[in-house]
């Protein structure tokens, strides 16, 4: 297998990375890289569940997110620390045009949101979700679907029935959560545990599959080295 080499001071192998196999390494202390992007329209609350999560507030005031915003936490799943760095995109399309090929390069989970007291960025979800599949995403890569801002109860327009049946049907977890209310900071932590969970359970696999083929291949190479053939 070729070496890894550095790219943006994170590892990264070639070879898996053209698979998609690749979670990279971060150098300094050898811990794996889970890249979540969070997609939705703009007003949705990405930037303030993202804060929520990496940060443990509410920001008390936000701007419209231009390009994209890094945030990141060190999670321990089984005894192993992993980096979750969480991409926080612009939902408003004058701020996220050149940057879309971005976003979803590498991406190893992504969470969609709408905001429950706003039809629109729900029946807007199919659009995210087409740009989302527009950009060759692996099935492989879980998704979550995400009702932010349910703590303002008396302006509910997305009923939660309707968005369990757009979540099934599209094979993705529900949340319904608030970015706002401290009382739901935990339900907003399992958004991303979960995806972070299955990746590693899901990469754990994918390297042991790797690994096993690399053996045979090694296997292979060994007994045609005497071949031959020049390839
Ligand atoms: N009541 C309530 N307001 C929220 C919640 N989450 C976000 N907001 C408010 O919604 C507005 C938009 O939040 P942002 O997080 O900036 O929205 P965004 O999706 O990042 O928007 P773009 O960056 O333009 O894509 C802000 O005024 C937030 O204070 C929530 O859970 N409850
Ligand atoms: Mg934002």
């Amino acid at each position: 297998m070729e070496n890894p080499t550095l790219i943006n001071g994170r590892v990264q192998n070639p070879n898996l990375s053209s698979l998609g196999l690749q979670s990279s390494v971060d150098q300094s202390v050898q811990l794996r890289i889970f890249k979540i992007i969070v997609i939705g329209d703009s007003n949705v609350g990405k930037t303030c569940l993202t804060f929520r999560f990496c940060g443990g507030t509410f920001p008390e005031k936000t701007e419209a997110t231009i390009g994209v915003d890094f945030r990141e936490k060190t999670v321990e799943i089984e005894g192993e620390k992993i980096k979750v760095q969480v991409w926080d995109t612009a939902g408003q399309e004058r701020f996220r045009k050149s940057m879309v090929e971005h976003y979803y390069r590498n991406v190893h989970a992504v969470v969609f949101v709408y905001d429950v007291t706003k039809m629109t960025s729900f029946q807007n979800l199919k659009t995210w979700i087409q740009e989302c599949n527009g950009h060759s995403v692996s099935p492989m890569v879980p998704k979550v679907l995400v009702g932010n801002k349910c703590d303002l109860r008396n302006n509910i327009q997305v009923p939660s029935s309707m968005a369990l049946k757009f979540a099934d049907a599209h094979n993705m977890l529900l949340f319904e959560t608030s970015a706002k209310d401290p009382k739901e900071s935990q339900n907003v932590e399992s958004i991303f545990m979960c995806l972070a969970c299955k990746l590693k359970a899901q990469k754990s696999l994918l390297y042991r599959d790797m690994e096993r083929q690399e053996g045979k291949l090694q296997l292979s190479q060994a007994s045609n080295s005497k071949s031959p053939c020049p390839c």
